[in-house]
């Protein structure tokens, strides 16, 4: 008997349409070979949303998302929306998203593949060996808080609001120590203690929280150390755990050890197994159309997919293992290609990841200790 799933599609826009075609192709290659029926639904959001229903996130669309077993996104946003007011920014559709279905934590695992050191601007031994989690607060913080801009005397002021509550950094850390017992059993924390009031409290809950997880070590980290260090001695971080505007800038950051932002993936969940799965980067407007975005981000976000909402360890490892392969292979998008190198176009690489999946069948030899 096949295991059944619902999953709600939204292309988005920019390459957000051709690396979810990508997406979608692996999804359903190693559906077939782990005996799943899925059941796929697409949906408009973001600046396509607006040009055609005048909403970024239309009712329609939200009530996919609620229905669905997980949504696989691509990414929104773009140069023709950007002078739209608030309301109307495809920006919004993700951060209602988030909020409406309750997915407060964004898990963004950065490796550095094994061939990629090359693809980095960094020195060898410096991206050699990186395997860090970050754990990324989603629904709170400055994206979340009251906002406006108002007249005064002295010309337009503009109001940013950073709140968080005792109950929302907890849950939050304690996902960080879940995941880091998993691994390598250490948890840095990021804040800004020095200055911000709600990165105090941050700390205060991190050592509150740490005190039930002895066998992982916590420390702290000012957030602009933190910046510096990952790309000074990056191997030495296992989890991260930030809250949301840090972990969306330190992420970004952190694509520098994979060779580039089109190899990182996210996974975004809640108390339950419902998931948002979408890579790390944007709608990149300035490669949009030519068929040469790197579709790995999205690809092992769907193996995040298989990870966290169908519990399939087994099916995620073989689709990460399928990409690792292929990259040993030599296959390379134009992002991470070195001189010498002949890029593949966005839909070659997506091909040669289903081809090498085929080859595989379940590995019982794949540890199966977690990834994240
Ligand atoms: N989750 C989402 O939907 C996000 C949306 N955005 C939106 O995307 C738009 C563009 O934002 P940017 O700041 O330019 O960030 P971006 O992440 O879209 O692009 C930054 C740079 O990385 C490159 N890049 C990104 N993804 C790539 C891929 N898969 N393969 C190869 N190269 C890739 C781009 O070509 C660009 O040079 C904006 O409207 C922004 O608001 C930005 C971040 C996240
Ligand atoms: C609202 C998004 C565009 C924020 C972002 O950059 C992200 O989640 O990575
Ligand atoms: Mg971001």
């Amino acid at each position: 008997m096949d295991k059944q799933y619902k999953v709600t599609v939204l292309p988005g826009d920019g390459i957000g349409p051709e690396i979810v075609e990508e997406g979608v192709k692996v999804l359903k290659q190693a559906g077939k070979q782990f005996g799943y029926r899925f059941q796929l639904d697409f949906g408009l959001v973001g600046g396509g949303a607006i040009d055609r229903v005048q909403t970024p996130l239309p009712q329609e669309t939200l009530r996919q998302c609620r229905d669905a077993d997980a949504v696989l996104l691509g990414a929104v946003g773009g140069p023709d929306w950007d002078q739209n007011p608030p309301e109307l920014r495809p920006e919004k559709a993700l951060l209602d998203l988030r909020k409406k279905l309750g997915l407060f934590a964004n898990l963004r695992p950065v490796q550095c593949f094994p061939g990629l050191e090359e693809s980095s601007t960094l020195k060898k031994d410096v991206v050699n060996g990186v395997d860090l989690l970050v754990v990324r607060e989603l629904t709170g913080g400055i994206y979340f808080g009251e906002k406006y801009t108002e007249k005064t005397g002295k010309g337009e002021k503009a109001t940013d609001t950073l709140v968080y509550q005792e109950h929302e950094v907890e849950r939050i850390m304690r996902r960080g120590f879940e995941l880091a017992r998993k691994r390598r059993k250490k948890v840095t924390s990021v804040d800004k203690a020095n200055v911000l009031e709600s990165s105090r409290l941050w700390r205060k809950v991190a050592q509150r929280v740490a005190r039930d997880y002895p066998d992982v070590e916590l420390e702290h980290m000012l957030v602009d150390n933190c910046a510096m260090q990952m790309i000074r001695r990056p191997a030495e971080f296992d989890v991260i755990v930030t809250e949301n505007m840090f972990g969306d800038i330190l992420s970004d950051e952190s694509a520098v050890l994979t060779g580039s932002i089109g190899m990182l993936p996210s996974a975004s969940i809640g108390e339950g197994t419902k998931g948002l799965y979408e890579p790390v980067h944007g709608s990149a407007p300035d490669i949009a159309g030519q068929g040469v975005s790197n579709p790995v981000a999205t690809i092992l976000s769907v193996a995040m997919m298989f990870r966290h909402s169908f519990q399939d360890e087994e099916a995620a490892r073989t689709i990460e293992h399928a990409v690792i392969n292929v990259l040993a292979q030599g296959a390379r998008t134009m992002d991470v290609a070195v001189p010498g190198d002949l890029a593949l176009s966005t839909d070659q690489m997506g091909d040669r990841v289903v081809e090498e999946l085929k080859k595989r069948q379940p590995d019982p030899k794949i540890p199966v200790e977690a990834m994240m």
